[in-house]
């Protein structure tokens, strides 16, 4: 981190999400003073695919940008520093000569790429990828991405071997863009999350990159979370050119929004997916109950480990409902209708749309409804959708628990779904622990902005931003433990016949 003190105002986190683009004006004390957001295209050209659109990825990201300036009326001079905060995994590959992307971007959730992963299970790499990059063999992360698309997008392994094609993750494209091909660019948490990145030497992997067969060439340079990569000019030629200070994976961005910056805290984000992340601090942890070690950052911007377990369907379980079920307009809607029963009537609903995440790891179990009665109503079915959420972060909790030999004193919590007290106090209840939801819950954008800060001197350490985080509600447990018990068995037991050996 540097010590130069800019005079300005305001720090701008751009945070890139799997379904939309976000870009959040922050002042000194870290309060938020202006936010633009843009959904954008999702793709899903064959089942279990997901793809976006690179362009669009970034016209979105770009546009927000200047509409947040525009509409607070601050000018791109008064801003200090840039942070980038990305949905993570998501593989974009690009011509360094045009700029052009050569295929769509394979989104994280994308399960092309099984059987690649049943391959590399097949030749014995388990361990190696574990002990290496920390990661299991899944589809999830972007190794795999990179040589699907080298493999079928026609011509693309030739120029990848001439040193034509760029690969990045969101943060690296959009950096990219940012300085007109400039740099070329990615943080550790990102990199950390490729199966091509060495977690222990910090380096890009040589064995992973052979056999995933992918050209050193095409990948970035990876440097710490906060520091200054490149600037970029908003307002065109002739404009201010403002540092790009900080980038980190949308996850561990919000581990560090939340300050989870010692060992042993951890926080639950609950957007599309959830995703759990325990800081351990300079050493990592391996996992042996189906978590993943990540990279992460320290309370100075320093390369720590964390262990995660991350949940595909979250929040994108409520939008099930609403888009294709039907049975509710607003995802807001099912904190009302879950609270009209007192409990599910029996219905357990597993939604393993996209198969199973941590810490089952089962790209091929799927959907399913059980214990439904001629009694079961709509109502039931919203609780039990509601209640899937917090039965998999229950599962997840367990295992970091077990990992780290550590039990949470609370866990704190945010993204979209916390607005939910239904779902945060049967969170609080199945997992019996509590709670802490913050008053302000963009802790993924506050994360970026902080490290973005901590890099141009804005902040000049943590403590400045601490007294901003104050809480809004602390749930605490109140369902009595053999209640607990009985309905997590039932939880356990569906679970059972969504997996794919059932
Ligand atoms: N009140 C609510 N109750 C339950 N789920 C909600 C609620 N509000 C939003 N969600 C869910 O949260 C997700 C949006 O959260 P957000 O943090 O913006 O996600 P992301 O960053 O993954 O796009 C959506 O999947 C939506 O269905
Ligand atoms: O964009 P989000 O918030 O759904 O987060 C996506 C994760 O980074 C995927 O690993």
């Amino acid at each position: 981190m540097s010590d130069s003190i800019p005079n300005k105002d305001y720090i701008v986190a751009l945070d890139q999400g799997t379904t939309s683009s976000r870009a959040i004006i922050f002042d000194q004390k870290a309060h938020i003073v202006g936010v633009s957001q843009r959904e954008f295209t999702q793709y899903y050209p064959h089942t279990g695919w997901v793809e976006h659109d690179p362009m669009e990825i970034w016209s979105s990201q770009s546009s927000v940008l200047v509409e947040v300036l525009a509409k607070t009326g601050i000018r791109s001079d008064q801003v200090a520093a840039i942070g980038i905060t990305n949905q993570r995994e998501t593989t974009i590959v690009w011509d360094r000569k045009t700029g052009r992307p050569i295929y769509n971007a394979i989104v994280w959730q994308c399960r092309r790429t099984s059987d690649i992963c049943d391959d590399l299970k097949a030749r014995g790499l388990e361990q190696y990828i574990r002990e290496n990059t920390g990661l299991v063999i899944d589809a999830y992360f972007a190794g795999t991405k990179i040589k699907w698309i080298l493999d079928n997008v026609e011509g693309a392994r030739e120029k990848a071997q001439r040193g034509e094609l760029a690969f990045g993750t969101v943060d690296s494209w959009l950096i990219w863009n940012m300085t007109q091909g400039r740099v070329h660019v990615t943080d550790y948490t990102n990199a950390s999350r490729t199966m091509l990145f060495n977690i222990n030497t910090l380096d890009w992997d040589e064995r992973m990159l052979d056999e995933l067969e992918i050209p050193k060439s095409m990948l970035p340079e990876v440097k710490g979370s906060s520091t200054v990569y490149g600037k970029t000019n908003i307002g065109g030629k002739g404009g201010t050119r403002i540092p790009i200070a900080g980038i980190a994976g949308d996850q561990q961005s919000a581990l560090f929004g939340q300050l989870c910056t010692q060992k042993g805290m951890a926080k639950n984000t609950y957007g599309t997916g959830c995703f759990m992340l325990m800081n351990t601090g300079t050493k990592a942890v391996k996992s042996e109950n189906g978590l993943i070690t990540t990279l992460a950052v320290g309370d100075k911007g320093e390369v720590n480990y964390a262990l995660e377990g991350s949940v595909f369907m979250g929040g994108a379980t409520i939008q099930w409902l609403r888009d294709e079920m039907g049975i509710i307009h607003e995802a807001s809607d099912t904190d009302y209708f879950a609270s009209k029963v007192k409990d599910t009537n029996g219905v357990y609903l597993v939604p393993a749309f996209v198969g199973l995440g941590a810490p089952y790891w089962d790209p091929h179990a799927r959907g399913v409804m059980v214990g439904l009665s001629r009694g079961a109503n709509r109502n039931h079915i919203i609780r039990a959708a509601l209640e899937s959420i917090a039965y998999q972060s229950r599962d997840i909790l367990d295992a970091m628990q077990q990992d780290s030999g550590l039990k949470l004193a609370k866990l704190k919590v945010d993204g979209g779904a916390v607005a939910n007290d239904f779902l945060m106090q049967f969170q609080s209840d199945i997992m019996n622990t509590r709670v802490e939801r913050p008053k302000m819950i963009e802790s993924t954008a506050l994360g970026a902005a902080l490290l973005a800060g901590l890099a141009v001197g804005f902040w000049p350490s943590t403590d400045a931003i601490r007294q901003s985080l104050e809480i809004d509600h602390l749930f605490a447990p109140q369902m009595p433990r053999e209640e607990r018990q009985s309905r997590y068995e039932g939880w356990q037991d569906a679970v059972k016949r969504a997996l794919s050996a059932s």
